[in-house]
């Protein structure tokens, strides 16, 4: 269990408070600048709240060193520069702890499911945006850090990859908890157990998907409206509504 205690930033984000289950893939979402990342980034204790208290388990995330966080979360950027020379494999197998036994086959396997095994000797710089992420979402999923944090994910996957990685990640829980920014409305509705619905800096709706994405929460959170199958889980139909 995430819980987060009246948390503040010094921009993006006032008197947050909210408890995210374990074991689950919880969607952030809101419109852009509605707050999303800086939920993400003080979660993975990359920005530390200006006031307020954000606890993983039973630990304050303040008390916890940079190993102990290490430990405990993995976290996908939105914008991830490498000004580094390395090659994919270099790039995944960051994600293992120093020294791992068989860290070549471990990164040949992940690389295998994440169909990036053509490219493991590439130079991370040289990769289209699309296959960037898959090899951060790999190095990611090798570490066996019980929390994922992913900020859009799926933003610049084609449409094969973005349903591939949202089956991919569902299937990591329950022994998994995946915190995910998503803009895909029908992604979202399909695949997430529970949704976290920022609006200009606070919680509009929190809770079960089907009951946060209901019509009167996305047509304030976002200004559209869409038809629904509840019984499918599925959204389409979406437009502006002026
Ligand atoms: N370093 C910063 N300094 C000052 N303000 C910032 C900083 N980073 C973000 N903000 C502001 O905080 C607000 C929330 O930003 P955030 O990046 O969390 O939004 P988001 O919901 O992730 O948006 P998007 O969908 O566009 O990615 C925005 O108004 C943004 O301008």
């Amino acid at each position: 269990m995430i819980k987060l205690e009246n948390v503040s930033f010094s921009f993006g984000l006032s008197n947050i408070s909210c408890r995210i289950p374990q074991g689950k893939l919880i969607g952030i979402m809101g419109a852009n600048g509605a707050g999303k990342s800086t939920l993400l980034k003080g979660i993975a204790g990359i920005l530390p709240p200006a006031n307020g208290e954000i606890w993983l388990g039973n630990c304050k995330l303040s008390d916890m060193t940079a190993k102990q966080k290490s430990e405990r979360l993995a976290y996908f950027a939105q914008n991830t520069r490498i000004h580094w020379d390395l090659s994919v494999y270099d790039i995944i197998a960051l994600g293992l702890p120093t020294p791992t036994k068989d860290e070549s086959a471990k990164v040949r396997a992940i690389s295998a499911q994440f169909f990036l095994s053509h490219l493991l000797e590439k130079p991370f710089r040289q990769l289209s945006g699309g296959e960037k992420a898959r090899v951060q979402l790999a190095r990611c999923c090798i570490k066996q850090a019980p929390l994922l944090l992913a900020d859009e994910p799926i933003a610049s996957l084609d449409p094969y990859y973005q349903i591939d990685m949202m089956e991919r990640l569902k299937s990591l829980m329950p022994q998994k908890t995946c915190v995910m920014a998503i803009h895909h409305l029908d992604l979202a509705y399909r695949f997430c157990d529970e949704i976290i619905l920022l609006e200009k800096g606070k919680i509009l709706a929190n809770g079960a998907t089907q009951a946060v994405l209901n019509a009167e929460n996305l047509a304030r959170a976002f200004g559209v409206k869409v038809k629904m199958d509840q019984a499918k889980r599925e959204i389409f139909a979406i437009e502006k509504m002026t």
